[in-house]
Formats: structure tokens, C-alpha cells, sequence
């Protein structure tokens, strides 16, 4: 890394505030430096007068390996993850160890956005908007088009000038540097089955594109490096990094937050607020840290014997995730002009000294690449409306599948059982394939949270109900169809392109590409696209006696 020191970025990185420099009041308070708070940190402390502190219970981000696209399932696992797990199902996750899915969450500052898949995608437009006809002002397409431009940074040229993008905003916006020449066949697929190719951050969300990234000059942007880094000089804001918000402190006869509890490197210690307490610890851990604070519903936090503060049985609930089906592999022959190393991902053809010194001296090469979804597209299933530009699946196309990276990457962080691993791949490891995972948009299925116990350490239960509403399973099938009808498209059968044939354990008994048989395929191979969510929109204006939150994102009292 000598040689590139824009990656190690000395002069920006963000100072930790030991426990001793800690003031004991500050204006805001912000629990967890991830997406969220990173932005609520820098948009805050814009005011000079605001003394603003924001906690996070992890580390500044290890850039040598966070910033590398190449990389982006490697921090999975790693200390920089809390490593969550779902609780055993016997409906979903059935290919997976102890049948349990993976949850990856980050610990680390920038939160999620330090080991993401960095792909810069925008809600759909009528999403927004139903939201706003739900009883949200201020929530509408039109009303959050500014903001999206405000935040943004658009880097690639022809939509610099474009009515939908931003150029000056913190997070920048790149194509990734690098990309394998299937990703034009992806592409040209789309275009054979009608669909355009166009900016599906634009005017029109259904369609085929190259994805974007949240990059800068070719590497992860995550949100530190975007919102928090260009100001580390502020003087108004604190950043006080290994810090655990154990407890939130409320008032029971106003219901005002107005503390919280702090552990770091093993110190307690209770810091005060002036103004606002603002909960941006994830998905997972707001509603964690809500009920371990009193709020959330009153038996079973009375089962913990945690003192309530407002019995509040929306915390925790809602549970709903972009669930997807994995194993969607297709074997191809790469044309003569590649070697036998073909042309997509292949594991030992990345990791070269060749690709190092390209990428450290010349800026250049396959660690730019991100394999995994290098064009995406937004079609409609059998059930929408196709008349209409809301599409129901988001399907991933990837260069690369699980028996091109020799299990390393997708085996290990799907958390795949050997012998599943072995009966669909093994017999083609390292062949030449590629990979068409379709997504949900909108799961109806709702799963929920809940505490084992009393203590910010243990993990909590999560059970996402994936499939528990058949609808999902039906609309993830047809996308899985979609996917199947463009591998058959003419320019991928120029290359011979064909599913794996090799069976799903559990799912022999289906005949095979039936419904039947991707349904199984669903339930076996789930994937999370790591987008858990909570908020129940519907009800967010009365949700601050649900929830806490109200439509302006207003955290600081229970009852608004
Ligand atoms: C593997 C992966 C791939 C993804 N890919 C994409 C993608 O390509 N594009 C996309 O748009 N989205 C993607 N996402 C989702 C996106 O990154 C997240 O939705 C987003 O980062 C969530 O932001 P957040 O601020 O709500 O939470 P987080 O980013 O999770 O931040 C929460 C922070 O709070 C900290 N914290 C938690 N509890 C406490 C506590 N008690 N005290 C102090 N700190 C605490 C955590 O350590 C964490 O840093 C992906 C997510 C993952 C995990």
C-alpha cells in the first residue's frame, strides 16, 4: 500500500475521542456511525453551535481491504461483522448450516456501507409516493428527488448534466473501473428480450444497466469516507469509535430521552443530551437497543425482566427483506480467443502478482471489478402491471458463480453446507459460468425480533419469515423464469449457455426447472440482499407510540 497512499487517505481519517475527552452533555447524541449516522453527524455539526457526538461500536474501516471492490465479500465474517444469523427454519435457508442464513451487519464506522456491494440504486418513484399517500408529507418522489441529487456526486460523464443527478453532493457515483465482457452479453440479452438499456436511477426505473457504484476514483466510497472524512476538522463534533450505547435513558413521566449509557474499552459511563438522541444503529440493533432501553412490548420484555418504560408492540416487528434466490448458474464456453482461464471471475486468475502491481502502479485491472453484479436489471413478474414502471424483481447478473471462486467467497458467506456445495458444484468447479440471481422489490412477507436476554452483547433472535405469504414465492419464481428465458436468449446461446444441471439435494423430487423445482431451489438456496427493514410506513405518522420514529425521523421522544 506504499504505493498508493489516496487509499491509506492519512490527512482525512477521523480522530477517535478517548473515553476522558468525552464532555458529559452534548446537544446530539447519534448511536451508531453507520450510513445514517454518518450523514446525520455531518448535516448536524454544520451548525457551529450544535455539539454534536456520534458513537460507534466499531472501528475506523481497514481501507487496505474495504476499498477494493474485488473484495467486497471478504469483510463478511470478518471482525468487522456482527456476524448475525437467522434463527433455524425448516421452510427457507435449507442449503445452509444448522438451516440458518448468514445476517451480515457491520461494526465498523461507515456502517454497512464499508463492506456493501457499493451498487447505487435508488427507490422507485411510486414507492415514494405511496409512502407520501400514506400520510407522510414531505415523502414523495418529488420531494426526495433533491435530496437523492443533493447527497450526490454523479462521476459518470453522460449524466453529469442529467435532470435526475447531482454533481456536488459528498457521495460519489462512478461505473466500476473494471468489468468482464459478459457483462456486454448481459446487456445485449436484455435488449433481445425488449427491455432498454437506460439509468435506472432516472426518469424510468424497468430496464437493463451497467451497474453503478458508490465509488470514488475507482474504489469503495463508503459513507465515513463520503460524509464524515472532509470534515474531520470540525470542532463541534466528537467521533468515539469502540463505544457501545448500551442503554437509552428516558424520563418515564415525560417520555424524553435524555442520556444514554456508554461502554468503552471496558468504561461505563453516562453521557447526557441537550436536544436529540438520534437511533441509528441498523436494522437490527434499533429495535435491540429500543426494548433493552424499555421500549417495545411490554411481555416480553417483562419475560427479561427489563424495567418498561411504554409498552410499544410495533418495536421489533415488521421484519421484511429484498429476499433472493441463489444457485441461479449457468455454464457457458467462452469464446477460443480466452485461454483456459476464460473470461468471467475465476479464483486464480484474479489473485496475481500481474493484477497487484497493475492495480498498485497503474490504477488499473480486475481489482476495480465487482463480479458479483455487474449489470442489474428491474423487470415485471407474470403478477405486475406491466404497463406500469414498477417492477416487482431486480435481478442480478454476475460474471462469475459459485464453483468459479472454488467456494472461497460464496460458499463461506452464504454459509452453504459441504455436502450441498459439493453436490451442485463440484463436478464444474472452475468451469466458465455465470450467475442470474433474481430479488424481490416489494416481499409481503413479515418476519420479526426479539431478545434472548437482558444485555446489548447477546445476539437477537431473528426470524425473518421468509415465504411465510406464498406471493413471494410465486413472484421469485417467475424471476427466476425471466432469468432462465434470457439465457436463452440468441447471444447467450451463441456461447452455449445452459443451467447446471447438477441438483439441488431435496429438490430431486421435482421435475427439474419446474415451479415446483424453483420454488424448492428458493427455499434451499435463500439469500438475503441485506436489506432488512422495519419501519411500518402505513402507520409513521401515529408510529412515534410504535416506534419512536415520526415522518421527519424525529427520535427523541416516545410519544412525538
Ligand atoms: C453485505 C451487504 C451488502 C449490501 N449491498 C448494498 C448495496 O450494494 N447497495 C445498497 O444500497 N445497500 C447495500 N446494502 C445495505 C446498506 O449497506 C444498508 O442498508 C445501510 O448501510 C444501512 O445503514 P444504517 O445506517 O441504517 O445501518 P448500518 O450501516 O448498519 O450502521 C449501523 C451502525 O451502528 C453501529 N451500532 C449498532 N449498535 C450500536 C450500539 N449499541 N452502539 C454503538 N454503535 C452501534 C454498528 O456498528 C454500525 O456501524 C448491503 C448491506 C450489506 C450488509
Amino acid at each position: 500500500m506504499q504505493y498508493r497512499q489516496d487509499i491509506l487517505d492519512k490527512d482525512y481519517r477521523i480522530a477517535d475521542t478517548p473515553i476522558y475527552d468525552l464532555k458529559e452533555h452534548y446537544d446530539f447524541i447519534i448511536i451508531g456511525g453507520g450510513s445514517a449516522g454518518s450523514v446525520m453527524a455531518n448535516r448536524l455539526s454544520e451548525i457551529y453551535d450544535w455539539d454534536i457526538l456520534l458513537l460507534e461500536a466499531g472501528p475506523d474501516e481497514f481501507s487496505e481491504i474495504s476499498d477494493l471492490p474485488i473484495m467486497f465479500p471478504s469483510l463478511q465474517l470478518s471482525p468487522l461483522d456482527w456476524k448475525f444469523k437467522t434463527e433455524p427454519s425448516d421452510y427457507y435457508c435449507l442449503a445452509m448450516k444448522n438451516y440458518q442464513c448468514n445476517w451480515p451487519r457491520a461494526k465498523v464506522l461507515g456502517g454497512c456501507s464499508v463492506l456493501n456491494a457499493m451498487l447505487y440504486i435508488r427507490g422507485n418513484r411510486k414507492d415514494y409516493d405511496n409512502w407520501e399517500s400514506y400520510g407522510n408529507p414531505g415523502w414523495s418522489y418529488k420531494d426526495v428527488l433533491p435530496y437523492f441529487k443533493k447527497s450526490e456526486n454523479m462521476r459518470i460523464p453522460e449524466y453529469q448534466n442529467d435532470y435526475y443527478h447531482g454533481r456536488d453532493g459528498f457521495l460519489s457515483v462512478e461505473n466500476f473501473r473494471y468489468h468482464s465482457p459478459i457483462s456486454q452479453w448481459f446487456l445485449k440479452a436484455g435488449e433481445q428480450m425488449g427491455f432498454e438499456v437506460r439509468d435506472v436511477n432516472g426518469a424510468y426505473q424497468t430496464g437493463f444497466t451497467l451497474s453503478h457504484g458508490t465509488l470514488r476514483d475507482g474504489l469503495r466510497c463508503s459513507a465515513a469516507k463520503a460524509y464524515l472524512r472532509p470534515i474531520n476538522e470540525r470542532e463541534n463534533l466528537d467521533v468515539s469509535l469502540f463505544t457501545i450505547a448500551e442503554q437509552i435513558l428516558i424520563d418515564k413521566g415525560s417520555y424524553q430521552a435524555y442520556g444514554v449509557d456508554i461502554m468503552k474499552h471496558g468504561i461505563k459511563k453516562t453521557i447526557y443530551a441537550n436536544r436529540e438522541i438520534i437511533l441509528s444503529a441498523g436494522a437490527i440493533q434499533s429495535p435491540q437497543l429500543l426494548m433493552l432501553s424499555g421500549v417495545g412490548p411490554k411481555d416480553h420484555l417483562y419475560d427479561l425482566d427489563i424495567d418498561l418504560v411504554y409498552d410499544s408492540p410495533g418495536v421489533g416487528q415488521n421484519l421484511q427483506d429484498h429476499v433472493a434466490m441463489g444457485g441461479g448458474t449457468y455454464l457457458f464456453d467462452a469464446p477460443e480467443e480466452y485461454d483456459d482461464m476464460g473470461i468471467g471471475f475465476k479464483l486464480n486468475k484474479i489473485f496475481t502478482t500481474e493484477n497487484v502491481d497493475e492495480f498498485t502502479q497503474n490504477a488499473r485491472g480486475p481489482v476495480y471489478w465487482l463480479p458479483e453484479v455487474e449489470v442489474m436489471a428491474f423487470v415485471n413478474s407474470y403478477y405486475q402491471n406491466r404497463s406500469e414502471d414498477w417492477p416487482d424483481v431486480q435481478l442480478f447478473f454476475a460474471s462469475y458463480a459459485e464453483n468459479t471462486d472454488g467456494g472461497v467467497f460464496s460458499k463461506r458467506v452464504a454459509g452453504l453446507t459441504d455436502d450441498f456445495y459439493t453436490a451442485v458444484y463440484e463436478n464444474i468447479l472452475y468451469k466458465d459460468a455465470y450467475n442470474i440471481i433474481p430479488l424481490l422489490m416489494r416481499p409481503k412477507s413479515r418476519g420479526y425480533i426479539k431478545l434472548q436476554d437482558d444485555k446489548f452483547k447477546t445476539p437477537p433472535l431473528i426470524y425473518p419469515n421468509y415465504f411465510s405469504d406464498p406471493y413471494d414465492l410465486a413472484v421469485l419464481v417467475e424471476g427466476a423464469k425471466i432469468g432462465y428465458a434470457l439465457s436463452q436468449t440468441p447471444i447467450m446461446k451463441q456461447y452455449n449457455s445452459r443451467f447446471n444441471t447438477l441438483k439441488i439435494p431435496g429438490c430431486s423430487n421435482y421435475e427439474f426447472l419446474s415451479d415446483d423445482y424453483w420454488g424448492c431451489q428458493a427455499r434451499h438456496y435463500t439469500l438475503t440482499i441485506y436489506h432488512p427493514e422495519l419501519v411500518k410506513w402505513g402507520l409513521i405518522t401515529i408510529s412515534t407510540r410504535l416506534w419512536t420514529l415520526d415522518y421527519e425521523f424525529v427520535v427523541y421522544t416516545i410519544l412525538g
